[in-house]
């Protein structure tokens, strides 16, 4: 049985794969051509991450394929009802990807606090006066330590953000619609482990009483973060979305940026998407990413295993 990677696969996966009789493709097909690849290479399952997009049409054009499987978290990309109704298995990776995530999160809020993103840009190539101007710019940083995160979504991967954040030493207070009451056990490196029990709060809340952002919510049709949700947050707070473009309102964040009520953004996702606005671009408080939040070698590692051990159980 023939399987196409369109947007890559770990080594790990395509090992288990093969031991059990596969054979993975790992050709990048562009989007138009993939019906026809499809079918003329008689590929039974298509592997994709975010890039590749499956939809209804494609589905239709393909009537061979028994398998749809997306090597990380967020389905948007694909139709995945619609793919079910049809008869087709459809799986992802929900916990695969969670620590990288998160520690991504964590280098962005590192980041905003001591002004990374903007000092790379303007370090000086030559002047010592110029240094000396820029470490005054730079002079007022802050600690994370002691400090409010307020995680909005508390699924895998909010929860593996207050892990971090709660190991470092800060607060953290959470929205979520599900969930309640819950416990994050943090793990050290010596096996001890130390339990937070949390209670969740109202969005107002958890957005009113933090210092910094992350937003962990799936991507919807309305704004997670928009103007309302700015004015009610604290003067001066950090705000990262590495879930989805469209969660979190592009030109409300211009616009709280600009008033100094939000002093720095961490993005690895766009609105527009791969395209970022030429606002968000050139923003000197705002930090960019290109969606790599599961491009960790550890992550897409997780991810390959447990795509091929599910493939493996589900079509052999
Ligand atoms: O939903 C996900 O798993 C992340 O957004 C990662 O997407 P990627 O596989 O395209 O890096």
């Amino acid at each position: 049985m023939k399987i196409l990677a369109n947007d890559g696969i770990a080594q790990s996966g395509i090992d288990k794969l093969e031991a059990s009789g596969f054979e993975v493709l790992t050709t990048t097909v562009a989007q138009e051509q993939l019906k026809n690849f499809i079918n003329e290479n008689s590929i039974e399952a298509l592997l994709v991450r975010s890039t590749t997009k499956v939809r209804k049409e494609l589905i239709d054009a393909c009537p061979n394929l028994k398998l749809i499987g997306r090597g990380g978290v967020g389905m948007d990309n694909i139709d995945v009802d619609y793919a079910r109704q049809r008869g087709l298995f459809v799986i992802n990776t929900p916990a695969a990807s969670s620590g990288s995530v998160a520690e991504l999160v964590f280098a962005h809020l590192y980041g905003g606090v001591r002004f990374l993103y903007d000092a790379n840009r303007n370090m000086p190539l030559d002047g010592d006066s110029k240094f000396k101007q820029l470490k005054k710019s730079y002079a007022a940083g802050s600690e994370l330590r002691g400090k409010t995160l307020g995680v909005i979504g508390f699924g895998r991967i909010g929860r593996a953000t207050a892990k971090i954040a709660l190991g470092v030493g800060m607060k953290v207070v959470f929205f979520d619609p599900f969930i309640t009451e819950t416990e994050i056990a943090v793990e050290f490196y010596d096996g001890q482990s130390v339990s937070f029990p949390l209670k969740g709060m109202s969005k107002e809340e958890v957005i009113s009483q933090s210092d910094f952002i992350s937003l962990h919510v799936p991507a919807q049709k309305e704004y997670v973060i928009g103007k309302k949700e700015f004015s009610q947050m604290k003067d001066g707070v950090g705000i990262v979305n590495a879930a989805r473009g469209g969660v979190l309102d592009e030109v409300a964040l211009v616009d709280a940026l600009e008033s100094g009520k939000v002093a720095f953004a961490g993005l690895d996702v766009f609105e527009s998407e791969p395209t970022p606005e030429i606002r968000i671009l050139m923003h000197p408080k705002i930090s960019m990413t290109p969606h790599i939040g599961a491009a960790t070698g550890e992550a897409q590692t997780r991810i390959g295993a447990e795509l091929a051990d599910q493939i493996i159980t589900l079509l052999k």
